[in-house]
């Protein structure tokens, strides 16, 4: 039986969401509300809705189409039912590193949480230059706890597969596929560039070797069910301050290989490492990003340690399990740095430059850092090296 307030689904709007949080209990009947749509993403409708002197609360809907495209591009609403899920997942084993979520709705498309304003968007900190101490020890950990409790090192086989028949999500999939691993590689309609940047893209669309590793990873995307992953974890989907960060969006969640979560974060922060223009801001970002893979693989391998799998004991194989994650995260960093300057969703670090010059030449650097790290990651074989060749294309 559906708990929900109304029999279908339907697009809320600023009115009916304060109907609805009354119905659902949050709110006196009485009280005065406000409330506004503050969704900023390329997805969903957020709304935040507040009374008078006390804490807000967030109404997050999904539409049945992408909010950036239109209804030109219908897309399942049933990414809401993934993203409640996943949220109430991260919530047990990375609490709080994600925002609480109060109530979910499958059938309107809607899950209520924390209001978080308190705190910064991530990337807008960044590109703001906001110190964000804690960074790497919360989004390591976060990395740690999440992929490794919902991975088949921790869990019973048949409680593994029930999560991964929970969390199929083939249409957010496909946008990945597609957005992150097809077009940019190729001359797509969906690419959005600056035509300065052509020379360099044909470059990159001849380049069958590139071409080639790129198809293996995306392989590894598809094919690979590790871990539940978040699936979308670029800069805009963390809000963080000096203490606290929380990892907001995983409507993309699904089973996938551990490095693609880990290859997006060190991606959107290798955006600040190119486009800041000193030595010590470089830096700064480079330390956040070693930091956060030595958080990661240390509280992994304690967690490995309890595991009851008997292969867990042998040695080498925690080394192999690593090793693969880490020269996969770089692959998935130069994915995600090629389509976020060239492809359908761009970046604020990028395209946020207001001089035409300094913007292309930020591009281009992304572009060919990019190539690199697909096509050396299998040369990588420390955090040190990586951050080298990071440090070397971005100066
Ligand atoms: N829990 C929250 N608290 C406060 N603001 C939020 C919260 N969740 C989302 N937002 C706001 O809505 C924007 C879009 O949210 P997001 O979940 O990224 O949507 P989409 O799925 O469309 O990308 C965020 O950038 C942020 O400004
Ligand atoms: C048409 S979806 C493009 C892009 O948007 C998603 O990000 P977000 O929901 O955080 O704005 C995701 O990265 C998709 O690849």
């Amino acid at each position: 039986m559906s708990l929900s307030p109304v029999s279908s689904y339907q697009p809320l709007n600023e009115q009916t969401v304060k109907e609805l949080a009354f119905k659902l209990n949050f709110f006196e009947e009485d009280a005065d509300l406000s409330c506004q749509e503050i969704g900023d993403g390329n997805l969903n409708l957020v709304f935040q809705i507040s009374e008078k002197g006390k804490n807000a609360i967030i109404i997050k809907q999904a539409l049945p189409y992408a909010k950036v495209v239109g209804e030109s591009w219908p897309l399942t609403v049933d990414r809401a039912r993934i993203e409640a899920d996943a949220l109430k997942l991260q919530q047990i084993h990375a609490p709080d590193l994600v925002p609480q979520v109060f109530h979910s709705d499958e059938l309107l498309a809607v899950t209520v949480m924390e209001d978080l304003s308190s705190l910064n968007i991530l990337r807008t900190g960044l590109i703001n230059r906001n110190p964000f101490p804690y960074l790497a020890e919360h989004i390591g950990t976060f990395l740690a706890n999440t992929l490794y409790f919902t991975s088949d090192y921790a869990l019973h086989p048949f409680k593994k597969k029930e999560y991964v028949k929970n969390f199929s999500n083939p249409e957010l999939c496909k946008i990945t596929e597609d957005l992150v691993f097809t077009d940019p590689f190729f001359n797509s309609e969906t690419n959005d560039f600056e035509e300065e940047l052509l020379p360099l893209l044909k470059d990159l669309w001849n380049n069958f070797t590139l071409k080639l590793e790129v198809a293996k990873l995306k392989k590894s995307f598809i094919t690979e069910s590790e871990a539940l992953l978040h699936g979308d974890l670029h800069t805009g989907s963390i809000f963080a301050d000096e203490n606290q960060t929380k990892v907001i969006d995983p409507e993309f969640a699904f089973y996938g290989p551990i490095g693609f979560d880990i290859g997006q974060f060190f991606a959107n922060l290798t955006f600040q490492a190119i486009t800041r223009e000193d030595t010590e801001g470089k830096e700064e970002i480079l330390t956040i990003l070693s930091d956060t893979w030595n958080v990661f693989s240390e509280t992994f391998s304690q967690h490995w340690q309890e595991s009851g799998d008997a292969y867990t004991k042998v040695n080498g194989y925690l080394e192999y399990v690593l090793n693969k994650a880490f020269q996969d995260s770089a692959g998935f960093s130069g994915c995600e740095l090629i389509r976020r300057t060239a492809g359908l969703a761009h970046v604020a670090d990028l395209d946020g430059i207001p001089e035409k010059d300094k913007r292309l030449n930020a591009k281009r650097k992304s572009l060919s850092l990019g190539r690199e790290l697909i096509l050396n990651r299998h040369t990588l074989s420390s955090i040190g090296e990586l951050t080298q060749l990071i440090r070397k294309h971005s100066s």
